[in-house]
């Protein structure tokens, strides 16, 4: 990638790019606050499944830094965790971060000094982010083997390096795909109402040189129908154990189009991602966001003052829709129970 990174993590301190910003200004937020971290969050300087889950992960360590010497320091650090975990209710990584923390916590809360544990939050902090770089090349790398040479894919939202610690997922396949010099050429929906796709996919594939071609969303069934389209693929925030899959608002849609033009819907995703908690996608909150993303575009405003808004941030394609979905540990196709199962030992 052509010198930025989503995340570092120094002396202390985490350090992310803002996202909100994007294309226009590359500016990078460095913090020891958590609750500057858990704002990130909120407002989507830092977003992206895996990303949420990094930046609460390193948050859990600048909340409990705050707290050394602290009487009841156990305590007061799960109240960090707990914040962390209002930000955003859908991403699954999120919750999956934080767990990891607190069975941190919990391990070494008996017989260690708070330094003592805040270093062990602080490795497993940058253990997630290493992981998470490694797991999204392995995940390119297995999704690169389903996009042929000289095809055209579509994607939507923003499933790329600055959606986790590198690589991305759905990019991340595209990456692989293009490194291996295959010709791939890539339509990105806009990804309304807040512009994923737009401002961030398209920034991401014009720096590393793949061809992209920017359509609003309502343009995908017309670029499928004119046969321009020869795969979709797209990230995801929570899949569950019968393999149905939450992700931006506006994938069902082109998950159901790509089946009536007979285009394989791929979902690249960490396993992460996959929540076998929940039997199927009618359990995954979904969040909804403020009015004003849909009322405004770019601060304009665009509708008259008072319209009713429902503006969820994501939906559930049900799994009949999804051909495959890809992971680090290998492709699945159907039977997705199992195969989940056969991939995540319980607490992984
Ligand atoms: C690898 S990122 C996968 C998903 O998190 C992504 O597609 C998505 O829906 C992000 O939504 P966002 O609201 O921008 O956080």
């Amino acid at each position: 990638m052509s010198g930025w990174r989503t995340f570092a993590w120094q002396d202390g301190r985490l350090t992310f790019l803002d996202q909100t910003l994007l294309p226009g200004e590359t500016r990078y937020i460095t913090t020891q606050d958590y609750r500057v971290v858990a704002d990130a969050i909120r407002r989507l300087k830092v977003r992206g499944a895996p990303a949420i889950g990094i930046a609460a992960a390193y948050g859990v360590v600048l909340g409990a830094k705050e707290l050394a010497g602290a009487a009841q320091f156990g305590e007061k650090v799960r109240q960090v965790i707990s914040e962390l975990a209002e930000t955003r209710p859908t991403a699954v990584n999120l919750f999956w971060a934080l767990k990891r923390q607190q069975a941190v916590l919990e391990r070494n809360e008996s017989q260690a000094e708070a330094a003592m544990i805040i270093t062990a939050l602080e490795n497993e902090a940058c253990q997630i982010a290493a992981e998470d770089e490694q797991v999204c090349r392995a995940i390119g790398e297995n999704g690169a083997t389903l996009l042929a040479d000289g095809i055209t894919v579509l994607t939507h939202c923003n499933a790329g390096a600055l959606a986790t610690a590198a690589y991305g997922t759905a990019l991340s396949a595209i990456r692989m795909a293009h490194r291996q010099g295959k010709r791939i050429s890539v339509f990105a929906d806009e990804t309304r109402p807040l512009l994923q796709g737009a401002r961030l996919t398209v920034w991401e594939l014009m720096q590393e040189g793949i061809p992209v071609t920017l359509i609003t969303d309502n343009m995908a069934a017309a670029v499928m129908h004119l046969g321009k389209v020869q795969a979709v693929i797209v990230g995801a925030d929570r899949i569950t154990a019968n393999g149905d899959v939450a992700n931006k608002i506006g994938t069902y849609g082109l998950a159901v189009l790509a089946k009536e033009h007979g285009i394989p819907f791929y979902v690249a995703a960490p396993l992460s991602t996959i929540d076998l908690e929940l039997a199927s996608g009618a359990d995954i909150p979904i969040e909804e966001r403020a009015a004003a993303e849909v009322t405004s575009f770019g601060g304009i405003p665009v509708a008259p003052e008072g319209v009713a808004v429902f503006n969820p941030a994501f939906d559930v394609t049900p799994a009949k829709y999804v051909t495959a979905i890809i992971t680090e540990k290998g492709i699945a196709t159907g039977d997705w129970k199992r195969t989940f199962r056969s991939w995540i030992t319980p607490n992984e």
